[in-house]
């Protein structure tokens, strides 16, 4: 696999001055440890480290190195552990917020062209939740498609009315349903699969994440015995635990246990998007910063009133902005304390 393939567009060499052509080794982590990461250039994959100076300006600016970015480096030791110099500025970072006594933002994966955003039809289905996962997705710049599993589950009718659902509520985002059981729909997300672009899946526990990755990959067995041995393997590590795998179509997908665990994240650009038809009025109230909730004058109460909104979309989008202005107030208290 060339770099390109690889998923280094343009985007990453317009990074590139003329006057270090040539200078650096170019790479992509594919996996990241504690002290050191995996990195590879399509062909090859080896362990790597930061300079000391990328370390430092990691932990100053709560920066680090994940799984996805695309490094300059030097190959050391007849190319077997390389150094990592410095990291290209991303296309997209998928965050999660930590909530802690804090809020803080930890980065989960870098460079995602497309994200799969996996709910169930079945039990759990919760058009809320699917919602925030959107969320989380918009507001890290990747573009959505939503997979809705276990559809061999539901009778006719009901998979209909929930697939009209999800469609009226999320009308700019590509809605599949599909089943892993039957394989109804998955030559569809096949079809979705593009060289050379970086995929990941998110959504909650048990909605057929794994079942998915392993139809989708073909081989069950690929992913999941890992870590493997390394075939070169005497570098300072034998085994590695493979985050970015390339697919037969040569699309690349990410998939790491902190993606598995993401939670909601709090930006109100990502509600905004997800909300549009309804922010799409907040020019129309009559005070500008209108909390939308019993105010004089708010034309998106009027517009849920004369029945032009949905109640529980609105109630959603209210619940959501309140969350987020909390996590952004929390954030704001946090840089003023270590002014
Ligand atoms: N009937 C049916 N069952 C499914 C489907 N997809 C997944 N399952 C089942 O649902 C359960 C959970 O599926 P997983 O693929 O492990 O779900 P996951 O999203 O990876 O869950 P985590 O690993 O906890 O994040 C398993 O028992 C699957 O066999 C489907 O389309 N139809
Ligand atoms: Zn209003």
């Amino acid at each position: 696999m060339t770099l390109e393939e690889f998923g280094f567009c343009e985007w990453f060499q317009n990074q590139i001055d003329p006057s270090e052509e040539g200078k650096w080794t170019l790479a992509r982590v594919t996996a990241v440890h504690k002290g050191w990461a995996d990195i590879s250039d399509g062909e090859t994959t080896r362990p790597a480290r930061s300079t000391g100076r990328l370390r430092r300006e990691a932990r100053h600016t709560n920066n680090y190195l994940t799984v996805g970015d695309w490094v300059r480096c030097k190959k050391f030791d007849k190319g077997d552990f390389a150094v990592i110099h410095s990291i290209f500025d991303r296309k997209t970072a998928l965050k999660r917020k930590s909530v802690g006594r804090v809020v803080s933002y930890q980065l989960i994966a870098a460079n995602i062209d497309t994200a799969f955003v996996v709910h169930t039809l079945d039990k759990g289905y919760n058009l809320r939740k699917l919602e925030r996962y959107l969320s989380i997705v918009l507001d890290s710049g990747i573009d959505p498609v939503i997979l809705m599993t276990k559809k061999d589950l539901l009778p006719d009718d009901l998979l209909n009315e929930r697939i009209d659902e999800v469609r009226t509520r999320i009308p700019n985002v590509p809605v599949l349903p599909i089943s892993n059981i039957t394989g109804d729909g998955l030559d569809e997300v096949h079809d979705l699969l593009e060289p050379s672009k970086t995929y990941c899946l998110i959504g909650a526990s048990g909605v057929g994440k794994t079942s998915l990755i392993n139809s989708v990959i073909g081989e069950e067995d690929l992913y999941f015995t890992l870590p493997v041995r390394e075939k070169d393997g005497k570098g300072i590590h034998s085994t590695t635990w493979r985050e970015l795998i390339e697919l037969d179509t040569g699309a690349l997908m990410i998939d790491t246990p902190g993606m598995r665990e993401l939670g909601h994240l709090d930006s109100t650009t990502g509600i905004d998007e997800t909300f549009d038809e309804i922010t799409a009025l907040e020019d129309q109230c009559r005070f500008r910063d209108c909390a939308h909730v019993n105010t004089k004058g708010c034309a998106i109460e009027a517009a849920v009133e004369a029945g032009e909104i949905s109640r529980e979309r609105y109630e959603n989008f209210i619940h959501m902005r309140q969350e987020s202005d909390a996590a952004a107030e929390a954030h704001r208290r946090k840089h003023w304390k270590n002014k």
